[in-house]
């Protein structure tokens, strides 16, 4: 069951390799499976305007990888995923069954990721605010992680700075130019590498995975901003000497005491040495993280 994640900038081709390469898979007689936020129920691409449908969004795609992966079945992960985090509970999928693994990143410029939309259907573009935004959140795979590799990289661009080898005859040409041209996408060595190529194998993996998964990092962060804001809203209004209740902490160990105001750079400073004694001990559990911050906090607020 080898897992192939796409992850890159929003429309910039991700889906028509995709295909590409699923015909690849065909003409090879391989069993393949295509995963694209596009079949996610009600989908629209302004679902990424929104942090909790974005939530809802990856969750969706998570158990679908997960719930697919079959004996020999090619599953294709096909859409931004583009938190490092995300990329590696994925990963954890694959390994888990000793697959082959890779991922495929592509990510033009953001020029060519304008024209690219406008190419689109009215109602499966972004807009292009939008696209400047997922463009700021992208997170670029790096090799160093074991979650990020191999990792073929798609060259899109024009077609006037190609080389010949590069040029793409399939792709869609539109003779106004400035066009995108070419698609330099590996298609051989990526069917080669999942057909052919070394399988994961789960002591390898467990051992070279980072103690600390990203998104433990993600969870940590936000969990840590959220404390920080209660306490700035909570002071407002408390009196010396209260005890203010921190949603989310365990009970008997959820309250800070507040004997004066406390500023954003102050709170700010005590959580980001909080995050980093935390990394040396991961856990995604929301509530262990938030006790211990409080916690610390009372420990460390003077
Ligand atoms: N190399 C290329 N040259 C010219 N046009 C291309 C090329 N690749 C893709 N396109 C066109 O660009 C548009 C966007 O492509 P596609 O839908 O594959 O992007 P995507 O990354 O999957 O988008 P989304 O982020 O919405 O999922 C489509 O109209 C497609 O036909």
């Amino acid at each position: 069951m080898p897992l192939i994640i796409v992850t890159g900038h929003p429309s910039s081709g991700k889906s028509t390799i995709v295909d590409r390469l699923a015909e690849r898979f065909k003409e090879k007689g391989k069993e393949y499976q295509i995963i694209r936020d596009e079949s996610y129920g009600g989908f629209d691409r302004k679902n990424y305007e929104f942090a909790n449908k974005e939530k809802d969004l990856r969750s969706w795609i998570r158990s679908e990888v997960q719930q697919s992966l079959t004996k020999n079945k090619v599953i294709i992960c096909d859409g931004l995923n583009y938190i490092k985090g995300y990329r590696y509970e994925l990963f954890l999928a694959a390994k888990m069954s000793k697959t082959t693994y890779c991922v495929i990143q592509c990510s033009p410029s953001a020029d060519t990721c304008h024209w690219l939309n406008e190419q689109k259907p009215e109602s499966s573009r972004y807009s292009k605010e939008l696209i400047d935004q997922l463009l700021m959140r992208y997170e670029r795979p790096d090799t160093k992680f074991r979650w990020e590799k191999p990792l073929f990289e798609v060259k899109i661009g024009k077609a006037e700075k190609a080389l010949p080898s590069e040029i793409d005859d399939d792709m869609p040409v539109d003779l106004e130019y400035p066009a995108p041209r070419f698609a330099n996408i590996f298609d051989e060595e990526i069917v080669e590498w999942i057909c052919n190529g070394t399988e994961l194998t789960e002591n390898q993996s467990t051992q070279t995975v980072p103690l600390a998964p990203t998104n433990f990092l993600h969870e940590l962060d936000r969990s840590t901003q959220d404390v920080v804001t209660v306490i700035l809203n909570a002071q407002r209004t408390a009196v010396r000497g209260q005890n203010l209740t921190i949603p989310g902490a365990t009970d008997g160990a959820n309250t800070i005491k507040f004997m004066k105001l406390r500023t954003l750079p102050e709170l700010n400073r005590l959580r980001h040495q909080f995050v980093n004694m935390s990394k040396k001990d991961p856990t995604t559990d929301k509530e262990k993280i938030i006790t211990g911050f409080v916690d610390f906090l009372n420990c460390n607020l003077r």
